[in-house]
């Protein structure tokens, strides 16, 4: 058994790791189109950032773990063909900012069918409206030179952060198909380490579909807890007091109740907002709008936060300076993409704030990059007045205490430990008074801050 991997990304590096590193017998390439992310991979500076991943790539790596840009010669060479690719929101044409961008999987199709001879087992790792499948297996058929593709459905439930440990001991592992050979050669694979009875197998459809669904789930969960506490500020209600009365009853559960500044990540509002498009497209529009609303909710919460800063600070954040903590969309990740904190700092850019933003892990350009993506249309046109913006009132700085140097505000933007560390009265000293703190993830210890004289907001809490 040979597996090659397209797509070296966020899912596709970390799973094909651990793949290897469980199945010393299972040589794995994963091969992507991007040079700098192979070279990357096969650097000690690996492209994402996840705790525990350097140890899983150096113990694979040169061993039975390969990375490459030859995409043919992996394609050729594998039994199994896993496709790991981005599968975005649509910015143009039909269903614009709503459906999934499927170019990239049609093209791994393509590349598959135009570059196999034998048998191969295709495996969809990305995560696909449902459905896909029908398409790649039509697209596999029409090869040519006599190859045959059986088509699984194997989404991937990771979570950013904590890759590692999701993949070490997944609560499940879903795999949908029609072949029960190759649904067991998949099966054999993942119990190299995991139990037999955490495997589950489904028809095709209901993978594919499993994957959006659990998905929308959380996110609704965490629009949930947001819109509760919208009410908990105007009522005196405490949401982490209401989150804990809630998930203590076992049918709830405690887990995805923490409110913040609303969800962010790849998935969460692509994979909902792709739900929407397919429940439209069979005709099911009021089943298409339940889902909506847990998108509408979430960018309600992050304009909810910035308005609530600028309201605070006097109805006027022009020219002053807020000190931003955290950028990536969670803790223990350099992966900004959709994180609440961009679209705070873009509401706050416009009100005309300075802002000094430190991430450990996310590096300038990335901040500057996402800030001018969120700043510009669907076509990546960006006024002057927003580039000026991103150019003259955004530094990126190098720790909490360079960014809150005679700041007036701080915004916790993301969850980050370091900063429940810090030495608050240095920073409180260091500060414009009166010197308030806007904690977008309830971390920080609010009764201490408030001792040390700051003025202290958070989400679902009222003053
Ligand atoms: N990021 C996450 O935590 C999770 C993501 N997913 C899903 O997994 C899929 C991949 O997501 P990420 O890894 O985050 O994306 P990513 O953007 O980090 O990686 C995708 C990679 O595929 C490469 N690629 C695209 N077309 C290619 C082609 N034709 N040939 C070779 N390489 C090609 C790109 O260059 C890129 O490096 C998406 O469908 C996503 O929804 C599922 C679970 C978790
Ligand atoms: O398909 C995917 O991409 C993945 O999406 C999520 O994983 P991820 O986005 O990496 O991270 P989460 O821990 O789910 O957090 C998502 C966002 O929700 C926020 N969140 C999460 C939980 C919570 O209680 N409150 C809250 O605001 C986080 O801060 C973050 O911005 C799912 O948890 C994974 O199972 C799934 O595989």
């Amino acid at each position: 058994m040979k597996i090659c991997c397209i797509g070296a990304g966020y899912v596709g590096g970390p799973t094909m790791a651990m793949i290897a590193k469980q199945c010393p017998d299972i040589p794995v390439h994963v091969v992507d189109l991007n040079q700098a992310r192979i070279d990357a991979w096969n650097s000690d500076n690996l492209p994402i950032y996840e705790p525990g991943l350097d140890e899983v790539v150096k113990e694979a790596r040169g061993r039975n773990l390969t990375f490459s840009t030859n995409v043919d010669e992996a394609i050729a060479e594998a039994d199994m063909i896993f496709i790991s690719v981005n599968t975005p929101t649509k910015t143009f044409g039909i269903g614009a900012g709503r459906a999934a961008n499927l170019e990239f999987i049609e093209k791994c199709a393509r590349q598959i069918a135009k570059v196999s001879k034998g048998h191969k087992i295709v495996v969809e790792k990305s995560t696909l409206p449902v459905r896909t499948a029908e398409a790649v297996k039509r697209i596999l058929s029409s090869s040519g030179n006599g190859a045959t593709f059986d088509v699984l459905s194997n989404p991937e439930f990771l979570a950013e952060g904590t890759a590692v440990e999701d993949l070490l001991d997944p609560d499940r592992v879903l795999i949908g198909g029609e072949s029960p050979e190759s649904i067991k050669a998949l099966c054999d694979v993942y119990a190299h380490w995991i139990d037999r009875d955490r495997i589950l197998t489904t028809n095709l459809w209901s993978s594919e579909l499993s994957k959006l669904t659990a998905n929308a789930f959380l996110a609704q969960r965490v629009s949930s807890i947001n819109a509760i506490s919208a009410l908990c500020e105007a009522t005196g209600a405490d949401v982490d007091e209401v989150a804990r009365a809630i998930g203590t009853d076992s049918r709830i559960g405690p887990k995805f109740l923490k409110a913040s500044i609303g969800f962010g990540g790849s998935c969460f509002q692509k994979d909902i907002l792709n739900l929407v498009y397919l429940c439209e497209h069979f005709g099911l529009r009021e089943v298409a709008a339940y889902w909506e609303q847990v998108v509408i909710m979430n960018d309600h919460q992050k304009q909810r936060f910035s308005e609530r800063i600028v309201k605070t600070l006097f109805n006027t954040v022009s020219d002053k300076k807020i000190a931003v903590w955290g950028f990536a969309f969670k803790k223990d990740t350099n992966d900004t993409r959709e994180s609440a904190a961009i679209y705070v700092c873009r509401d706050l850019l416009r009100e005309r704030a300075r802002l000094t933003i430190y991430d450990p892990q996310v590096p300038e350009k990335s901040i500057r990059a996402e800030l001018t993506a969120a700043c510009s249309d669907m076509q990546g046109q960006i006024s002057e007045n927003d580039k000026r913006l991103i150019e003259q009132n955004v530094t990126v700085v190098s720790d909490c205490y360079e960014a809150s140097k005679d700041a007036h505000a701080i915004a916790v933007l993301t969850e980050w430990d370091e900063f429940k560390e810090l030495d608050f009265d240095r920073i409180f000293q260091a500060m414009q008074q009166p010197a308030f703190v806007f904690d977008g993830r309830n971390l920080l210890d609010h009764q201490k801050l408030s001792k040390v004289g700051f003025e202290l907001h958070a989400i679902g809490k009222c003053r």
